[in-house]
């Protein structure tokens, strides 16, 4: 264990609302908290129980929570790996635990009703993952095959989510590369449309389904207005996946309610860089929201006392969507990096991702895994998503594992041989959690 750098910190124990002073218990962070843990009598440290939630302020001034056995501080892999914080966890003991699908959890309904407002839409439902939100939402405009559904050919409904758009709507999908390389514009959308004009040859595009950000990428406003424009004049569905809308929202300044207005509905992730355990919600209209609820049932997501979940995404939502920004500076800071020692990037890191360019930058993925194990760090693929629970130190040995990489690279050039895929989720496995 690193040497302790002895800071303290005053915390309330959940346990007994007694308030603790502690000492840190890993360089990398300065007070801890054990959920559920009592002081021991004799010693300063507070007696360990089963399990470690250690929440803090690490030396780099970034909020962390932290598992003791799952940090997050070296976690580059995704902003799905961010943990809960203390006061999520705290909240836990005090959350409503009414059945929410009979509509009686008040933390679930007070949540719902919270990002419905926020988004400007009549009703909003809680779902377990952002998978789910997104197929029941793709699937609640839909009637009958034959139709089908327009996309990039990044996006996560087609490329991610295990095939629902096949088997819970039964639809084609269009999978569009943008001419522009970045994000799709109505150009591209018209000339992949297909009008349910009676051709019988045909399964007509029913929805559009855009990812703002995707990769990372912010779509433009003015973009997203033409293409709702156009489909609300040619009976299209617009449906976002808004997993990171939120990170666009903050790097813009644009609300989500003026972003969501241009969409049927969106899917709001809750579980990537907001830090919440698990969830998504889906917003739109109310008769469309039942709708989806029906699907949400059908397919498993019906779950009873959810107010454990919500009360924290809630908080997730308060005291975490500003600090996006922390995610995005790391990003920003790397990308500039590379960008300054000749690392080729695929695509801008305007929001909390830098993807390096597979292509260019030559090196073999399992090469640049095990540098990641030598340097303690948790990368998975060419993509690098930074999050608030990110440290400054962890970020500058990133900086040097891709600049040893790079040379390694320049010395033994990697030419793919086959599909490059920016998650190697096989990777992880490999990957310890040394420091
Ligand atoms: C853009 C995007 N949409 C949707 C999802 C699905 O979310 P979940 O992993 O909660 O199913 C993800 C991944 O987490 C994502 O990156
Ligand atoms: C791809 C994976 O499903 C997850 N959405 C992520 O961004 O890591």
């Amino acid at each position: 264990m690193p040497p302790c750098h002895g800071c303290s910190a005053q915390v309330t124990n959940p346990a007994d609302g007694s308030i603790l002073s502690i000492w840190s218990a890993d360089r990398t962070l300065s007070p801890t908290v054990l959920i559920g843990a009592r002081p021991h009598p004799k010693k300063k440290l507070l007696m360990r129980r089963d399990k470690y939630i250690v929440a803090g302020r690490s030396p780099v001034g970034a909020d962390m929570t932290v598992c003791e056995n799952y940090p997050t501080h070296n976690e580059f892999r995704s902003d799905t790996f961010t943990v809960p914080t203390a006061t999520m966890l705290q909240s836990a003991a005090v959350c409503s635990v009414g059945d929410s699908v009979y509509k009686e959890d008040e933390d679930t309904l007070a949540l719902e009703a919270k990002v419905a407002q926020m988004a400007g839409k009549e009703a909003a439902l809680f779902c377990c993952s952002g998978t789910m939100s997104n197929q029941i939402g793709l699937r609640a405009h839909l009637h009958q095959p034959p139709h089908r559904i327009l996309c990039d050919y990044r996006g996560h409904v087609y490329a991610h989510e295990a095939g629902g758009l096949a088997t819970l709507s039964q639809a084609m999908v269009t999978p569009v590369i943008p001419a522009n390389g970045l994000y799709l514009t109505l150009d591209d959308i018209l000339e992949n449309y297909i009008p349910d004009d009676g051709d019988i040859h045909m399964a007509p595009t029913k929805v559009i389904s855009l990812e703002n950000t995707l990769h990372g990428i912010i779509m433009p406003l003015d973009n997203i207005r033409e293409i709702s424009e156009w489909c609300r004049a040619n009976g299209v569905k617009l449906h976002l996946d808004g997993a990171r809308l939120w990170n666009a929202s903050i790097a813009t300044g644009v609300s989500i309610r003026e972003y969501c207005q241009y969409f049927d509905s969106v899917s709001l992730c809750l579980s990537k860089g907001l830090g919440a355990p698990v969830g998504s919600i889906l917003v739109g209209e109310r008769a469309f929201i039942e709708k989806a609820n029906h699907f949400k049932k059908q397919n498993g997501g019906g779950i009873r006392q959810a107010g454990i979940l919500t009360r924290m995404a809630s908080i997730a939502i308060d005291e975490n969507l500003a600090k996006l920004r922390i995610g995005h500076q790391f990003a920003r800071d790397v990308a500039q990096f590379c960008e300054a020692n000749g690392i080729a990037l695929e695509s801008p890191a305007d929001t909390n991702f830098v993807f390096l360019d597979p292509k260019k930058f030559k090196i073999d993925p399992d090469v640049l895994a095990s540098l990641s194990q030598k340097y303690g760090l948790k990368v998975m693929g060419y993509r690098l998503a930074f999050h608030f629970q990110n440290s400054r130190e962890a970020v500058d040995r990133l900086k040097q594992m891709l600049k040893e990489a790079h040379e390694y690279a320049q010395k033994h050039p990697y030419v793919s041989k086959g599909a490059v895929r920016i998650y190697r989720a096989d990777t992880s496995s490999t990957i310890t959690n040394t420091n």
